[in-house]
C-alpha cells in the first residue's frame, strides 16, 4: 500500500474537479486529482455535447421537412442512422479529445486513478493501492442516472443516456420515461430522426417548467409533434422476444394499448455519486438523502458537531444545481477555499439560468415563481407580464412562431426578478435576461435599451411593456405598438 500526503485532494476529474484542480494549484503546490472512471467528463462523453449533437441532426431533419412552408420542395427526408451516429460519436470524440489534451497539462504525479473513499476525515483509500491524507478534500464526484426498480423488467432493453451515444445506428422505436430535461431533449430528437417514440411522465411535469401557462403551451406544442403523456398510466413493463412491451392507457383515446419498443430509455432523474464514498468516516453532517450539508457560497461542508469541515463539495455531487456552468463555478470556489483553509471566502454566485435544447427551447432566468412567492412572503409584491410568440414578427418570418414568455418584477421598485419561457431560440434571450438580472435592472431600464428590427427580442420588448403596465409604471398594452414596426 502506497501512502501519500497532499495539500488538497480532489475526488473526480469531471468539469467541477478539473476546475477545482486548476484553482487549487494557484495557492497550493501539492494538489492531487483522483479519478475512478474514464477521463473526459460527463459533459463531453455522455452529457451536454453528444446530446446537442444528436439534437443538431434532428433539427436538420426537421428543417428539411418544414421547408415546404417556405415553398422549398424537399423530395423525401431519408435518415441514415449510421451516418447520424457516426457524426455524433465522431464530434463527441473530438470534444472528449480536447478535454484529454487539456488534462495532459496536469503533471502525472498530480493524478491518481482509482475509486476514492473515506477511511478517516483526512484520509482516503484509493483503489486497493494508495492511502492519501490531505489537509483539505474537494468532493466532485458528479451524478448518475437513477430509475425506479420496476423498470428492471425491461432487462437488457433498459437503457440510459450513456447507452444512446454508443449506438451504431438509430433503433426503430424507444419508449422514453421521464419528460424532464434529458427525456425531452433526447425524446424529441429521436422522434425527429424517425424513431417511433412515446414519452411517459408522472405528476404532470414537463421539463423544468413552473408556470402553468407556459407548461400548458409546451404540452400542446410537443404533443402536436410526438406522443407525450406527462401523467401517464403505465400498467405493465415486460421483456418480450421483440424488445420491451408496455401496457398503458393512451392519453388521447383512454384505450389500454400494448406496444413493443426496442428500448426503454430511463430519463427519470439523477442521483449524486456520494453513496460509495463511505461518508460515515468523513465526520461531516449528511442530509436525509445522504448528501453532505454545505454552504453554497463557500462550498464548505459542516462537521457533525456543526463546525466548519476541511471537506468541500462541488458540481452534481451536491445535487444543488446540476448544470455545467455551475459545476465549474462551484469547483473554483471549493478549491480556492480548500487551498486557503485559514482564509475562507464567499464566492460569487450567478443568478439562476437554465436552458433546455428542445424546439421550441425552454429557459428560466432567476428564481422560479414559487421561490419568489416564498421569498416575498405572499405580500402581493410580484407583478407578471408576458407575450406570446404566436404573432411575433421575426418568429413568423422564421416559421417558428410558437411559445410564450412570462416575466416577473417587483411592485414598487420595478426591479426585474426573472422569467420563464418557451420559444424560438430563447437561449439568447435567456442570456440577455440573466445579464439584466445580474445588473439589477428595472423593467424601465430594460425598456430603455436598444432593440433592433426585426428580431425576436422585439417580442421581449412587448413582454416588458406588458410587465411595466402591470407594475403600473407604463401604459396598458391594448393594441399593437404603433411606433415600433411590425416586429413586436
Ligand atoms: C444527457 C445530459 C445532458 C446534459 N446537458 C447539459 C447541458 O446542455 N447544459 C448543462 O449545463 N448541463 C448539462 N448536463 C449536466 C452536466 O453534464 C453536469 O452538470 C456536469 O457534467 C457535472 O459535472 P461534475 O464535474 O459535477 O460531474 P462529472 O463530470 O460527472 O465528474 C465526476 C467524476 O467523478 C468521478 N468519480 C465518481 N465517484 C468517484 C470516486 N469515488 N472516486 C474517484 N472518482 C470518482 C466520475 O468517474 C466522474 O469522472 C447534462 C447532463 C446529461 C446527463
Ligand atoms: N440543457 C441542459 O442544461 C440539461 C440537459 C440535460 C440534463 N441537464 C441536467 O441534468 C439533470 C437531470 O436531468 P433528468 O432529465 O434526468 O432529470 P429531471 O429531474 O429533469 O427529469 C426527470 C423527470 O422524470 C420524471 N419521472 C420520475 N419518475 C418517473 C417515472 N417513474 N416514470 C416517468 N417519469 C418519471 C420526473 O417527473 C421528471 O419529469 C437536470 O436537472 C439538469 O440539471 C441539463
Amino acid at each position: 500500500m502506497q501512502k501519500r500526503h497532499v495539500d488538497v485532494a480532489v475526488i473526480g476529474a469531471g468539469s467541477a474537479g478539473l476546475s477545482a484542480w486548476h484553482m487549487a494549484r494557484k495557492s497550493a503546490d501539492d494538489v492531487l486529482l483522483i479519478e475512478a472512471g474514464e477521463y473526459g467528463t460527463t459533459c463531453a462523453r455522455v452529457g451536454c455535447m453528444p446530446s446537442k449533437l444528436l439534437i443538431a441532426a434532428a433539427d436538420a431533419a426537421h428543417r428539411a421537412r418544414q421547408a415546404g412552408t417556405f415553398g422549398v420542395k424537399v423530395a423525401e427526408v431519408d435518415i441514415d442512422g449510421e451516418a447520424v451516429m457516426a457524426r455524433v460519436k465522431g464530434e463527441r470524440d473530438r470534444f472528449v479529445g480536447n478535454v484529454l489534451k487539456s488534462m495532459k497539462r496536469i503533471p502525472e504525479d498530480q493524478r491518481l486513478r482509482g475509486h476514492a473513499r473515506f477511511i478517516q476525515p483526512h484520509t482516503l483509500q484509493v483503489g486497493d493501492h494508495t492511502q492519501v491524507t490531505a489537509n483539505a478534500i474537494v468532493i466532485a464526484t458528479g451524478s448518475r442516472a437513477t430509475w425506479p426498480g420496476f423498470f428492471e423488467a425491461a432487462e437488457d432493453r433498459l437503457i440510459i443516456n450513456d447507452d444512446v451515444f454508443e449506438w451504431e445506428t438509430l433503433p426503430e422505436s424507444v419508449a422514453v420515461f421521464g419528460p424532464g430535461v434529458i427525456g425531452l431533449e433526447l425524446g424529441q430528437a429521436l422522434s425527429r430522426l424517425g424513431v417511433r417514440t412515446r414519452t411517459f411522465g408522472v405528476g404532470g411535469a414537463i421539463g423544468p417548467l413552473q408556470s402553468d401557462k407556459v407548461r400548458e403551451i409546451a404540452d400542446e406544442l410537443f404533443n402536436a409533434e410526438f406522443y407525450l403523456d406527462p401523467d401517464a398510466d403505465v400498467q405493465k413493463i415486460e421483456r418480450s422476444t421483440e424488445g420491451v412491451t408496455l401496457t398503458f392507457v393512451e392519453r388521447t383515446t383512454g384505450k389500454v394499448l400494448t406496444e413493443t419498443f426496442d428500448y426503454l430509455l430511463a430519463a427519470t432523474g439523477r442521483q449524486p455519486n456520494v453513496d460509495k464514498l463511505a461518508l460515515e468516516n468523513a465526520g461531516i453532517e449528511l442530509s436525509e438523502r445522504g448528501v453532505p450539508s454545505f454552504n453554497r457560497f463557500t462550498m464548505q461542508c459542516a462537521n457533525t458537531d456543526g463546525s466548519a469541515s476541511h471537506i468541500f463539495i462541488a458540481g452534481d455531487a451536491n445535487q444543488a444545481v446540476p448544470l455545467l456552468h455551475e459545476a465549474i463555478t462551484e469547483g473554483q470556489i471549493a478549491a480556492r477555499n480548500a487551498a486557503n483553509l485559514n482564509d475562507i471566502k464567499a464566492g460569487r454566485r450567478n443568478v439562476p439560468l437554465a436552458i433546455v435544447f428542445t424546439e421550441p427551447q425552454m429557459a428560466s432566468v432567476g428564481d422560479s415563481r414559487a421561490s419568489l412567492e416564498a421569498r416575498f412572503g405572499g405580500c402581493d409584491c410580484i407583478a407578471e407580464g408576458g407575450v406570446s410568440f404566436d404573432d411575433q414578427g421575426r418568429a413568423v418570418v422564421m416559421g417558428e412562431n410558437h411559445g410564450y414568455l412570462a416575466l416577473y418584477a417587483e411592485h414598487g421598485s420595478g426591479q426585474f426578478l426573472g422569467a420563464e419561457m418557451l420559444g424560438p431560440r430563447v437561449e439568447h434571450m435567456a442570456h440577455l435576461l440573466a445579464w439584466a438580472l445580474e445588473q439589477k435592472m428595472t423593467v424601465s431600464d430594460m425598456l430603455a435599451m436598444p432593440f433592433y428590427h426585426p428580431v425576436l427580442e422585439e417580442g421581449l420588448r412587448s413582454g416588458l411593456r406588458d410587465l411595466n403596465a402591470n407594475l403600473q409604471l407604463g401604459p396598458a398594452v391594448t393594441e399593437r405598438c404603433m411606433e415600433c414596426g411590425p416586429g413586436d
